[in-house]
């Protein structure tokens, strides 16, 4: 891909990821998620404010519909956050999930969030789906006879028939059914199947033509795919660890990449844990998230 990656924050994460595009505020908000700490930089201003600086996990967030953020942290606590209006409140706990922390997280068209958790030493990671009233369902679809070991990065389709989800170990991007009255996922087919040479497919998210862009965590790219699952290109960046590409910008044509390994720069690169943009092809956008409604009065 013929694009130089702009650096935009040099903020050196442990594991940048969870990247986000708030269109209200014309800002993009990212995590840095073991050290709990949520960043938000703004499209006509250099430089980034650091918001939230805790001491357990924040795994990601979303738009709720309100226009605030809800954040999906460690054992299984989901919280709503307005930086004007104070610290975060709590809004839901995922009982089941209370032993690890949650990873990649998407709102769907009916406000619900699909929220992926890390494996431990004692349990795969699961797929979690909060609906509007809070409470946390596990969606574990089993796909080839397996379930799910670290879910991760996810996307729909235009027509919202399909939902992407990345299952991280066993190197695939699954595509499954998607029933948009009930939420639920049936029928996993894998769409994207990676190299073990390539690093392990991680952040996901999608162009308006349905393309997929899936980072290579331990694979220092970026790596796009066709709506037929095709790769058509690849963007490399000054990190090893990629770890979540996302659409931004007013027009969409913005693409912020997040990176991990910030403490260990010789070894991971001298871009490791920045955040990173570049402009996407010509012809290329995003389309808008949607918004989650799990924590808006
Ligand atoms: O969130 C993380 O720790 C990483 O992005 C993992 O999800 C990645 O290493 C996949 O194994």
């Amino acid at each position: 891909m013929d694009a130089t990656p702009e650096r935009v924050a040099d903020t050196r994460c442990s594991t940048g990821e969870g990247p986000v595009w708030h269109p209200d505020e014309r800002a993009l908000y990212w995590c840095d998620i073991p050290n709990g700490r949520l960043f938000r930089t703004t499209a006509d201003e250099a430089g980034y404010e650091l918001l939230l600086d805790e001491d357990d996990a924040l795994g990601g967030a979303t738009v709720e519909a309100d226009g605030a953020l809800l954040l999906f942290r460690a054992a299984g606590r989901v919280e709503r956050f307005d930086p004007g209006e104070g610290d975060p409140e709590h809004v839901t706990t995922v009982e089941s999930a209370t032993h690890t922390r949650f990873n990649d997280v998407i709102a769907d068209p009916e406000g619900r969030v699909y929220a992926g958790t890390m494996p431990t030493d004692d349990e795969l990671g699961r797929l979690y789906r909060v609906e509007s009233d809070g409470d946390g369902v596990s969606v574990d679809v089993v796909a080839d006879g397996k379930g799910f070991d670290i879910p991760n990065g996810m996307a729909f389709t235009d027509d919202l028939e399909t939902m992407y989800v990345t299952e991280s170990e066993a190197h695939v991007v699954y595509a499954y059914d998607y029933d948009r009255a009930t939420g639920d996922l049936s029928n996993p087919e894998p769409f994207v199947e990676t190299d073990p040479d390539d690093g392990v497919p991680d952040g996901l998210t999608i162009d308006d033509d349905d393309g997929l862009w899936s980072a290579r965590w331990n694979g220092g790219a970026v790596v796009r795919y066709g709506a037929d699952g095709t790769e058509r290109d690849r963007l490399s960046l000054p990190a090893r660890k990629v770890s979540c590409p996302v659409f931004g910008g007013d027009d969409l044509r913005d693409v912020y990449v997040t990176t991990a390994g910030g403490a260990d720069r010789p070894a991971e690169g001298d871009g490791a844990g920045a955040l990173f943009r570049f402009e996407a092809p010509d012809g290329v956008a995003g389309r808008p998230a949607f918004r989650s409604s799990v924590a808006t009065e």
